[in-house]
């Protein structure tokens, strides 16, 4: 075997010993995830926006960014509820770049797993208990959820691990919504196989341990667009993607069938600053069909404080190392024009 063992990763027990939840933080978060829960279940009608940047390189600079989120959820709370992306692992396409700040609690710094582990945990720990808005994550590594499984308020699977059998099965252990993502195939089916096959109990390995696990019937799809196999962007937010994708998934009788739509990626084509038209016409088309006003619950938008993106290294705060994200001015126009147009 040709993998150097480094050192060992404190377990999950550890960890959460060191850097507890305190205790009223945990009424509170509570409260926060029966409210979102009630929305995948239509008891609230509610719209989700998951939102903030495409990575979460800096403590800092997120809690600002999250801060400014907390003070307009405020203002529109009774139309919407907002979900603060902290994305500490990132997919790479090729493998080269930024893994997120469980890889590199420092983006310019050697890998240090150990340190990325207390600095992740540290950094969603603030935001909860400054901001009391439980956040969003990618479920990267399975095995990673059992250091923030007290402190997350929703999941979501990539489109590169959505058809992983390990990633299925660890969400179907999860008690809070997670969204799985269609693949970058554009394969819908991939993607309903994985709610079917998560909303099911099953027993497995996970984490030296054989579990078993009840189903998670709070797993559903988030469309994030696609790529072809010249490259191309194929979005699929436009109004008949969405009336032909929720007619597919209706026919299964899954429970909470719902969709989040991703504003950025293969949806924009990458190009940030279509998200606040993009996320217009996904409006649109709720008000215009019931079916997609009943299933769409929410947007996932990348935003940070300035717009754009930078390589590591150019330091200039606020800004994403990795995809391109809203600036802050414009997202919250965005904010208040999606809570006067639902
Ligand atoms: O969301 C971020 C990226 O799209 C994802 O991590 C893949 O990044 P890459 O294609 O630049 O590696
Ligand atoms: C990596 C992400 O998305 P996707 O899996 O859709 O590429 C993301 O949302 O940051």
């Amino acid at each position: 075997m040709s993998i150097k063992f480094i050192k060992r990763i404190p377990t999950a027990d550890e960890i959460l010993e060191q850097i507890p939840l305190p205790k009223h933080i945990r009424t509170i978060k509570e409260k926060r995830d029966r409210n979102i829960r009630d929305i995948f279940e239509n008891k609230d009608d509610r719209f989700i926006l998951i939102i903030g940047p495409c990575s979460a390189d800096n403590e800092d600079s997120v809690c600002e960014y999250i801060e400014k989120l907390a003070v307009v959820q405020e203002k529109v709370k009774d139309s919407i509820l907002m979900i603060p992306r902290i994305y500490t692992n990132k997919p790479r396409t090729t493998g080269e770049g930024y893994k997120g700040m469980a890889h590199q609690p420092d983006p310019s710094k050697q890998p240090d797993l150990v340190e990325g582990i207390i600095a992740i945990r540290k950094m969603h720990l603030k935001s909860l208990c400054e901001f009391h808005m439980p956040a969003a994550d990618e479920m990267l590594y399975p095995e990673n959820y059992s250091y923030l499984s007290d402190v997350l308020g929703y999941i979501a699977i990539g489109a590169r691990s959505v058809e992983n059998q390990q990633h299925r099965l660890a969400v179907s252990g999860v008690d809070i919504p997670v969204g799985m993502k269609n693949p970058t195939s554009g394969d819908l089916s991939v993607m309903l196989n994985s709610i079917i096959a998560s909303q099911q109990g099953h027993t497995f390995k996970y984490s030296g341990w054989e579990v078993e696990t009840t189903g998670n019937p709070l797993t559903h799809g988030i469309l994030r667009g696609a790529v072809d196999p010249y490259g191309r962007n194929i979005p699929n937010y436009h109004y008949e993607d969405l009336i032909r994708i929720t007619k597919e998934y209706e026919k299964l009788q899954l429970l909470n069938a719902s969709i989040i739509v991703d504003t950025n990626h293969a949806n924009s084509m990458k190009c940030y600053s279509e998200q606040p038209r993009i996320a217009r016409e996904v409006l649109m088309s709720r008000k215009y069909d019931d079916l997609l006003k009943k299933m769409i619950k929410g947007l996932m938008i990348e935003s940070y404080l300035e717009e754009g993106r930078q390589g590591v290294g150019e330091n200039i705060y606020g800004k994403s190392i990795t995809d391109a994200c809203l600036g802050w001015e414009s997202t919250e126009k965005l904010i208040y024009y999606i809570a006067e147009n639902l």
